[in-house]
């Protein structure tokens, strides 16, 4: 674990310039933890993240019986799975804030049976997953809520599921649908199980992910667009023998930022035009804003072209990788508006508020809307000690405020609690300081 001082001050850096290796994908990390530990036979997970919300999947896991081993000091794991076989059938597991780790194993717990408490931070139990208790309840899961209803902790018990129809609204998260289709094929033995969204589905991408993944894990699944996903009977997941986790794509955009802000090229290794995840799509913002961007293979690199131009979009396919645009539009020309992120309010904090109280300590003016913000940048950023809510992303797209770019706004800043950076990315001040410099090269 890192030793990040109470705060930390960025002074404004001329220039970002530079490769970055990026760290594990959480999304595909926390994924491919479950589906290995679930499967059958051994998985050898290469590059895996080392992070907090890594660690809580790791260790939930080791408390439900599952053996994995780390290579050394590596990133590499092996994972022997459980062939749907839980071999401990009581636990007390905490979540920390993982959205990731919490959801998808409410929803196995909940159908495998026995008698789980699944607890978090405070902010964990802020954090709604009414939708998808209701949902797996609604098929005779026994899970209860131990604090409000609607909201962790949990006691999970064995219930008897008596129906292989599901329906989850799909509004609030797209990690309740996540959940229920990780957990379907330990249902699945007999009869087909069907899932039908109610409503409105936000954050698509992330659907794609855990598809993909379930079919290197030998589960197919038929969809009819994104309201009905059906499971047939008698899958189950089988390692792939190796699989091997992509760079993070949300935090590959804040590097990426810095090359489109303060000259460039900047490149990320670990992502590039095939990857998996929906938040390399944040390219088509910086492409949008003015910056120059090419993808290859397993890099993206990008670098200014001239000044950038504010961004009317909507987010809602990108919504971790959007909070990165809500600081770029402070070194662009005109208001920014970025359109349909309400989701940002059950995050790791209501990141619409906490957004929109720091970029006015910075002098933006902010427009803060059930959904939405409309940013018009200061004409030159004043200096700030920003908090961060103990909100890892908080954190990483606040530094990109002390690039001074080609509008030379930069300011000196300081970054309060940086250490909540360690939810997804414990070496990110070390990388961005790396990238950002006062020398011009
Ligand atoms: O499934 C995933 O890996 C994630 C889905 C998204 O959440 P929502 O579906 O709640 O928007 C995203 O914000 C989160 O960081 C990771
Ligand atoms: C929303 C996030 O996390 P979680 O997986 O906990 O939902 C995030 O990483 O921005």
């Amino acid at each position: 674990m890192k030793h990040y001082p109470h705060h930390l001050d960025l002074q404004p850096a001329m220039h970002a310039q530079g490769t970055v290796q990026l760290p594990g994908s959480k999304s595909i990390s926390n994924r491919t933890l479950l589906l290995a530990a679930l499967a059958e036979g051994k998985t050898d997970i290469r590059a895996l993240l080392a992070s907090d919300d890594t660690h809580v999947m790791l260790m939930a896991l080791q408390k439900l019986g599952v053996h994995w081993t780390q290579r050394g000091e590596s990133r590499d794991y092996e994972v022997q799975g459980i062939a749907g076989v839980l071999p401990v059938h009581q636990a007390d597991l905490f979540m920390g804030n993982a959205g990731t780790a919490i959801r998808p194993l409410t929803a196995a717990l909940a159908v495998l049976g026995g008698d789980f408490s699944l607890h978090g931070v405070a902010r964990m139990h802020e954090r709604p997953i009414g939708d998808l208790v209701d949902a797996l309840n609604g098929i005779g899961a026994d899970i209860e809520y131990t604090g409000e209803p609607g909201f962790p902790p949990l006691h999970i018990r064995r219930g008897h599921i008596h129906s292989h129809r599901l329906q989850v609204r799909g509004n609030v998260s797209s990690q309740f649908l996540t959940a229920l289709l990780m957990a379907a094929p330990l249902m699945a033995a007999r009869e087909p199980v069907r899932i039908d969204v109610v409503g409105e589905l936000i954050s698509k991408p992330y659907i794609e992910i855990t598809l993909n993944l379930m079919q290197r894990f030998g589960v197919e699944v038929q969809r009819k667009g994104w309201q009905s996903f059906t499971i047939a009977a008698g899958q189950h997941y089988r390692s792939p023998g190796v699989i091997h986790v992509e760079g993070d794509a949300s935090s590959a955009s804040y590097f990426l930022a810095a090359g489109a802000i303060a000259g460039g090229p900047v490149r990320v290794e670990g992502v590039g035009r095939d990857s998996i995840q929906g938040d390399v799509r944040f390219v088509d913002a910086l492409q949008a804003m003015g910056a120059a961007v090419t993808l290859g293979d397993n890099w993206i690199e990008a670098r200014a072209d001239g000044p950038l131009r504010a961004i009317d979009a909507d987010f809602n396919h990108i919504p971790d990788a959007a909070m990165t645009v809500a600081v770029l539009a402070l070194h662009a020309q005109g208001t920014s508006m970025l359109r349909n992120i309400g989701s940002w309010r059950v995050k790791e904090t209501d990141r619409i508020a906490a957004m929109a109280t720091e970029l006015r300590k910075l002098g933006a003016d902010v427009e803060e809307g059930a959904d939405y913000l409309r940013v018009t940048p200061p004409e030159q950023i004043q200096p700030a000690a920003i908090d961060t809510y103990d909100d890892h992303r908080m954190a990483m797209c606040f530094s990109l405020a002390s690039l001074d770019g080609a509008l030379r706004r930069g300011a000196p800043l300081r970054i309060n609690d940086p250490k909540c950076v360690a939810k997804t990315f414990p070496d990110y001040f070390e990388a961005f300081t790396r990238i950002a410099r006062n020398d011009l090269l």
